[in-house]
């Protein structure tokens, strides 16, 4: 448990979304998959944030006030080896009030090793990624070349880009 808890860091973000300028719905955060671990977020009464389905479809989240929307992040989907999938989400907003929303990110701290555990291998779900530090990610994900590659659309996902088998 102490080691679980060494290995994490944790951010708090407070974000405001201005309301748009015209009626129209606006994009407000562009369409991403989280890269850290988990994310929680809580929200005002002030609705946006879309997650895309399977099928691509954008889902509007309607938590209540006392919830909490729990994401999965591209590490931890990595860590799972893909059993659970990490979701797009993007915040468009639309109406006459500002959004404000709370995160919780949490995200492997360097000089842990991030390995898809045995039990989930097996001859029906061979192993996916390579055992890899996050740091050492963040440094091909911050970096111009991939930047470039993003850019271009080369990636969809910068994890998976770096450390699948
Ligand atoms: O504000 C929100 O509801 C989502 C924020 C978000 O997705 C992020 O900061 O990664
Ligand atoms: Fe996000």
């Amino acid at each position: 448990m102490d080691e679980l808890i060494d290995s994490t860091n944790y951010q708090l973000r407070v974000m405001k979304y201005e309301k748009p300028k015209t009626k129209d719905s606006t994009h407000a955060l562009a369409a991403h998959c989280d890269t850290n671990t988990m994310t929680l977020l809580y929200q005002n009464e002030v609705n946006g944030l879309q997650i895309q389905s399977k099928d691509g479809e954008w889902i509007n989240m309607k938590p209540s006030l006392n919830s909490f929307i729990v994401l999965i992040g591209e590490s931890l989907s990595v860590w799972l080896n893909g059993r659970l999938p990490s979701p797009s989400h993007r915040v468009m907003m639309k109406g006459n009030e500002d959004r404000y929303s709370l995160g919780l990110f949490t995200r492997p701290r360097g000089g842990y090793v991030i390995k898809v555990p045995n039990e989930l291998v097996d001859d029906n779900n061979p192993i996916l990624f390579k055992p890899h530090d996050h740091e050492e990610y963040l440094k091909f994900y911050y970096s111009e070349i991939t930047q470039a590659a993003v850019k271009s659309g080369g990636y969809i996902s910068r994890l998976k880009a770096y450390c699948s088998v």
